[in-house]
């Protein structure tokens, strides 16, 4: 009887063992799934880290950048000039003698435009801008077209504000628009070699305001490489006179100029102009810009009188 009884035990008692063992195997096997979906979850979760802090690093500290050509911090005495090879863009087009590039480059200037005359640029594009602007980051004001960026689409601002448009804009506003205009052509045909009366203002030339909100529509994309020669067609020569400070009022948004052995950066700073001829061998971007707002004038340049548009009038 004790036998039997202890015999039974020891049936039920290995039956629990055996359960036992099955439980615990299972718990093992449940934590060991959890540990791999945590560990996959931390995983990916270092990955995004790693790669967020890499991005931030590359955009803040211009790992991107090969070499600044010219810092905000400096204060140009006399134009830097940079030499680089035509491209074969011009053979496409019809040659003007005196004008079309023979020798290409890029160069900054900060003696063509006092930062005074910036300051009352920049007044009169916020005053107009301040009629419209862009839904996403970039907003243009062209006074030629008077093309303005409002919401998705442009309006015309002359039309758009009637007679009101003498309270946004004077005749001093103008005639500053068209002094440093002239200005900037006498500084392009100086260091190309052209004869200036060879030179035209062409379009579109206008104002730019860009901050960090996200784009809306592809009006809104300033920041993609381009050739101002393709983009435009009419450009011969492009022109760039900054309106606020890198660093100061905005973060981003430096000038990269995309060379085959790396990027070659211009720095914005209130009154510095910007030069260069347009075709692709100076292929270019806008760095996105991180915070503040950003303020510049594109002023462009043909050698083909065709395209050639006269200095803006108050209507
Ligand atoms: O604002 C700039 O620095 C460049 C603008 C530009 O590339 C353009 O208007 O074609
Ligand atoms: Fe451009």
């Amino acid at each position: 009887m004790v036998a039997q009884r202890r015999g039974n035990l020891k049936v039920n008692g290995s039956a629990a063992i055996e359960k036992k063992i099955k439980r615990a195997n299972a718990q093992r096997q449940a934590s060991a799934r959890k540990r791999t979906v945590v560990g996959t979850v931390l995983w990916c979760a270092a990955v995004t880290v790693c790669a967020a802090l890499g991005w931030w690093y590359y955009v803040t500290t211009g790992e991107h950048i090969t070499e600044t050509l010219v810092s905000r911090r400096e204060l140009l005495q006399q134009p830097k000039v940079f030499s680089v090879p035509c491209s074969e863009d011009y053979d496409n087009y019809k040659r003007f003698p005196g004008c079309t590039p023979q020798s290409c480059g890029r160069a900054v200037t900060d003696t063509v435009v006092t930062r005074e005359e910036a300051s009352a640029l920049k007044q009169l594009a916020e005053r107009g801008l301040s009629l419209g602007g862009s839904e996403g980051g970039a907003s243009i004001l062209d006074l030629h077209s008077g093309a303005l960026s409002m919401g998705k689409q442009f309006v015309n601002i002359y039309k758009y504000s009637g007679e009101q448009i003498k309270d946004v804009f004077s005749k001093e506003d103008f005639d500053l628009y068209k002094d440093v205009r002239g200005r900037i052509q006498g500084m392009i045909a100086e260091t190309f070699g052209l004869d200036p009366s060879r030179l035209y203002l062409t379009k579109p030339t206008f104002f730019s305001r860009i901050n960090s909100t996200d784009a809306k529509t592809a009006h809104d994309e300033y920041w993609h490489p381009h050739i101002d020669k393709v983009t435009y067609g009419s450009f011969d020569y492009t022109s760039l006179l900054y309106l606020s400070d890198f660093g100061t009022d905005f973060g981003g948004g430096r000038f990269i100029f995309m060379d085959a052995t790396g990027n070659r950066t211009v720095e914005p700073r209130a009154g510095r102009v910007s030069f260069f001829t347009s075709g692709s061998e100076n292929l270019h971007r806008v760095e996105k810009v991180t915070w503040g707002t950003r303020y510049a004038i594109t002023v462009s340049f043909t050698c083909d009188s065709d395209h050639a548009i006269d200095n803006p009038t108050l209507p």
